[in-house]
């Protein structure tokens, strides 16, 4: 028989028929890791996103039917467990395990829904924990891990961790303990084993989209563990996902309580998320420090010096005439002529327009800037000048989309603030930028982005957000150069006209 060319995992674990949490997930998981999905049904579960109305279990003679169908067949190189329901499935499960070990059993201990409804009877607590003498892998959440060692819930997460070694060290498994139920603004986990523990730090994504998220967890470990060396590793890249999955559960919009996370969010083809909502999100951090910034506090309420206005332009001037270069570069690469033609545009309407802009205000204050581009300036030129040379035509699209973004978001708010700009001193700078026409050469930019997006594979779209994000931290140290003082241009008097 020839090697498989995916990995074959089996999920055995109960339903839910809005398709977030349960084996519906686990497959939805297995398969945005590259493996084979299997499922063994144990129990049926009326759920939705608000809570569990009803379930079902059927008679584990049926069960067992269920299980030496796929083993008796199939090669099982992975199994998740999940929802057990009843003592009866819990042991039924075990019986299975003993005549059929899989390679890797990952147990994930349910006991109560995200919505607080039970999943487990209470006089099955002891046969979930006999079952963890079973498994590789146990990935309780912080109830479960109390009930797991008869002990309360740790109240905190050193607490926790503490009790993860007992477990880990008592039943010698590996432990994947979850930090989903702490408060505060990370989401920790924790690989603990019996000599080890290794902390796994996430952010706490502000959502609603949690349902299903330790039945996702553990699949995609499941899933992955086959195919690399060690529990951290596969654990690590699980939760790196499951992070951008549950940041893409709400745009499904499923369901008005506890929403799904988006499993496909980061496969390319699937019309998933568009690249630019997901760069856009991406940068969120970037993108509050840049409103931040004295500099820019200073342009959208007009209290900005207006030597360090000009100063700001002239070096704005510098970097236009090479970005304008960068854009007929993206030309140039384009293959769609919708594509070329609205570079080549922006290419000339960077030197045109903006310039314009800029002579005309550095000529109306009297005098002329002069000087060396700065060290900001260089660095973003010298960056999208790198893309252009080596990139592909989506790199390229990556990297100069923040210089259409940045400013029509800053530009439309500042517009928006001021209303009547008549008395704003950077009336023509906002009025540039605020411009709805700007805004739609945004959103077209935007959805070349995304169209080059779809057809490039996970490294491509991963070198454009790269780009991107690199772009628009030189955005926001190009603002900020002028407080910093780096590289400034000396004001050249030129003629009698100077103020
Ligand atoms: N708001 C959030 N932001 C980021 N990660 C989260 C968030 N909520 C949960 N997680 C992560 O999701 C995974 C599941 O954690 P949790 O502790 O909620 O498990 P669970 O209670 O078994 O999940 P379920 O909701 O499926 O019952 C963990 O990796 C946890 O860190
Ligand atoms: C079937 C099933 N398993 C696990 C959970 C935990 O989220 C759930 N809600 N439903």
């Amino acid at each position: 028989m020839s090697a498989a060319s995916r990995v074959r995992v089996l999920s055995v674990a109960g339903t839910d028929p809005t398709g977030g949490a349960g084996v519906h997930a686990d497959l939805k998981s297995f398969a945005a890791h590259g493996a084979y999905g299997m499922a063994v049904v144990t129990a049926l579960v009326a759920q939705n996103t608000h809570g569990v109305r009803a379930v079902h279990v059927p008679d584990v003679t049926f069960l067992r039917a269920q299980l030496d169908a796929v083993s008796d067949d199939v090669t099982v190189d992975a199994v998740k467990i999940g929802m057990l329901g009843t003592r009866a499935v819990a042991d039924e499960v075990a019986s299975w395990l003993t005549r059929t070990r899989p390679p890797v059993v990952v147990l994930d201990p349910v006991m109560v829904a995200t919505s607080g409804d039970r999943l487990l009877d209470a006089d099955a607590e002891h046969a979930v924990r006999a079952l963890v003498a079973h498994a590789d892998l146990v990935t309780p959440n912080l109830p479960e891990l109390g009930v797991l060692l008869g002990e309360p819930t740790a109240t905190t997460w050193t607490d926790a961790v503490r009790q993860a070694r007992r477990l880990a060290r008592d039943a010698g498994v590996t432990v994947l303990l979850k930090g989903g139920h702490l408060d505060g603004d990370a989401s920790p986990d924790a690989v603990v084993d019996a000599t080890t523990v290794t902390e796994l730090d996430a952010p706490r994504v502000a959502t609603t989209s949690t349902h299903g998220t330790g039945c996702s967890l553990s699949a995609a470990v499941a899933a992955l563990r086959p195919r690399r060396p060690d529990w951290v590793t596969a654990v690590r890249e699980a939760k790196e996902w499951l992070t951008g999955a549950i940041a893409a559960g709400e745009a499904l919009a499923v369901g008005s309580g506890r929403g799904p996370v988006d499993h496909l969010h980061h496969a390319p083809g699937l019309g998933a998320r568009p690249f630019s909502a997901e760069a856009w999100d991406h940068v969120a951090d970037l993108r509050a420090a840049c409103d931040d910034l004295p500099f820019v506090r200073g342009l959208a309420d007009g209290t900005l010096r207006v030597e360090e206005f000009e100063q700001y332009l002239y070096q704005d001037a510098l970097y236009l005439a090479q970005y304008s270069r960068v854009l007929a570069r993206a030309s140039q690469l384009a293959t769609e002529p919708a594509a070329q033609a609205f570079f080549a545009r922006g290419a000339s309407r960077c030197l045109e327009v903006e310039t314009r802009l800029h002579e005309d205000r550095l000529a109306r204050a009297g005098h002329r800037w002069s000087g060396p581009a700065s060290t900001a300036t260089t660095a973003y030129v010298d960056h999208l000048l790198a893309v252009a040379a080596t990139g592909s035509y989506a790199e390229v699209v990556a990297a100069v989309l923040p210089c259409y973004w940045l400013y029509a978001d800053i530009g439309a708010r500042v517009l928006a603030r001021a209303g009547d700009l008549s008395t704003h001193p950077y009336r023509d700078w906002v009025g540039t930028y605020g411009d709805p026409e700007f805004a739609a050469a945004t959103a077209d930019a935007c959805a070349f982005a995304d169209a080059a997006a779809r057809d490039v594979g996970a490294g491509t779209r991963a070198r454009m957000l790269a780009a991107f994000t690199t772009s628009c931290a030189h955005e926001v140290a190009f603002f900020d150069q002028v407080r910093a003082g780096a590289g400034r241009g000396a004001p050249v008097a030129v003629g009698a006209a100077s103020a």
